[in-house]
């Protein structure tokens, strides 16, 4: 559920209505929902109400808007983090560093140390030779780094391949018949104190089955590490869950199921639980609002043709991804258009054949679900500046993230003497 309704005829958020907010900050703007982020949290932990006091660490990555992040952590959220940047951002808006945990397979002795320095509460280690580089750079601040293994259960999440983790061919996490050996090797490595077991097998999974079955193997393998000495306490269970996008399809598990089956497949676990949700709590809170600069004829259907471009929300030219597109004062009638931006790529396409309201030049649109892995992959290609973004709180609203000048591109270039102009 959202807080986006049409109230007279228009779309609003909470109590701000779109076009206030597009005629003042300008399209694309993204626009995100207070409302709706604490809906999704209480909600999520709802789920989890049987667990004694589970880590829920929200994946920055998904959303990293300090004004959003700063909402998650007054509610209480810790945050997953996959560099130092996300690091940084995460404690300046205030979540305290021993509820962050440091995932990615990629982490540099630079990052290391910064999160080592800040005192994180866990680190998600991804390949022996990172384990390796961890246990040195700790021993030579005189620390030892709290570690879990990320396995890699070899489990399809049946998610888009390109969002999916968990498959031996990926590049996350040890392999799972590989662990104890990874574990054991661990133990020897003077810098590194072995903590717990972590898995995140893929993003927008509409269908428990998968996590179920990688949880599964995450407790066996619990059990066997701890036959074997190690002093195991934590258990990360990842994200992943899936959110509505498309309201004619069926409705992915809500966190309810999601946390009846965590509950049911962990009792007896001798662990604290961790969660990374990134897309389940920030998805539905946001969208991308966006004008149509004009509609033009195509052989099947018409173009419209938007001001907001595969730079600003990435998802339906990377994976296909379907957004619902509504308009902000919708006239009434609908019918079959294609929606593109104005990027110079074919696959700057929101939607092919999409039966959708009728909208003109001028009119404002509505990116729904936007609020997850939207403004954060935004680039500036094509020389578009980045997409600002919009906090609403009931009836107030701010500028979160301001439009930059197209002159700060111009200003970003250095042209060296030797170059002339
Ligand atoms: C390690 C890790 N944790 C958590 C997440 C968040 O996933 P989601 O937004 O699907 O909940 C991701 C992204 O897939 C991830 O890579
Ligand atoms: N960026 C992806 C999700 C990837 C999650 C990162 N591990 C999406 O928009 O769906």
């Amino acid at each position: 559920m959202d807080h986006f309704d049409y109230v007279n005829g228009a779309m609003q958020v909470e109590q701000v209505r779109l076009d206030v907010i597009a005629d003042a900050v300008g399209t694309p703007v993204y626009v995100y929902s207070t409302a709706t982020l604490e809906r999704h949290v209480s909600v999520f932990r709802d789920g989890l109400r049987a667990l004694d006091n589970p880590l829920i660490a929200f994946a920055v990555k998904a959303n990293p808007n300090g004004a959003v992040l700063a909402t998650l952590a007054k509610l209480g959220l810790g945050a997953d983090v996959v560099s130092g940047g996300e690091l940084l951002r995460a404690i300046a808006a205030g979540i305290p560093a021993d509820r962050i945990v440091f995932s990615g397979v990629g982490k540099t002795a630079q990052e290391m140390r910064l999160a080592l320095e800040q005192g994180i509460y866990q680190f998600n280690l991804e390949s022996e030779p990172e384990a390796e580089m961890l246990s040195e750079v700790a021993l030579s601040m005189g620390l030892r780094a709290p570690v879990a293994y990320r396995i890699n259960p070899d489990v399809d999440a049946g998610t888009h391949a390109k969002i999916s983790t968990g498959k031996s061919e990926n590049k996350f996490g040890i392999p799972y018949t590989h662990a104890l050996e990874s574990y054991a090797a661990a133990r020897d490595l003077p810098g590194l104190d072995v903590q717990g077991v972590a898995v995140h097998i893929g993003s927008q999974l509409t269908d428990l089955a998968p996590l179920e079955a990688a949880f599964t193997k995450v407790g066996a393998l619990i059990e066997q590490l701890r036959a074997a000495g190690h002093d195991i306490r934590t258990a990360d269970l990842g994200g992943g869950l899936g959110v509505p996008y498309d309201p004619s399809q069926p409705l992915p598990p809500s966190p309810a199921d999601y946390g009846a089956m965590v509950c049911r497949v962990t009792q007896g676990w001798p662990v604290r639980l961790m969660f990374e949700p990134g897309r389940v709590i920030v998805g539905n809170a946001g969208a991308l609002l966006s004008r149509v600069v004009r509609v033009k004829q195509g052989a099947q259907a018409p173009f419209v043709i938007v001001d907001a471009a595969m730079n600003d929300l990435m998802r339906p030219s990377l994976y296909d991804a379907w957004h619902d597109i509504r308009a902000v004062k919708p006239a009434g009638t609908r019918a079959t258009a294609n929606v593109v931006g104005p990027v110079c790529e074919t696959g700057d396409t929101f939607a092919m054949h999409r039966d959708m309201d009728v909208v003109q030049a001028g009119d404002l649109v509505a990116f729904m679900t936007a609020g997850a892995y939207g403004a954060t992959m935004a680039g500036t290609y094509n020389s578009r500046p980045l997409t600002p973004e919009v906090l609403v709180s009931g009836d107030q609203w701010a500028v979160v993230r301001a439009r930059p000048p197209v002159e700060a591109l111009i200003e970003a270039d250095i042209i060296p003497d030797w170059v002339g102009r």
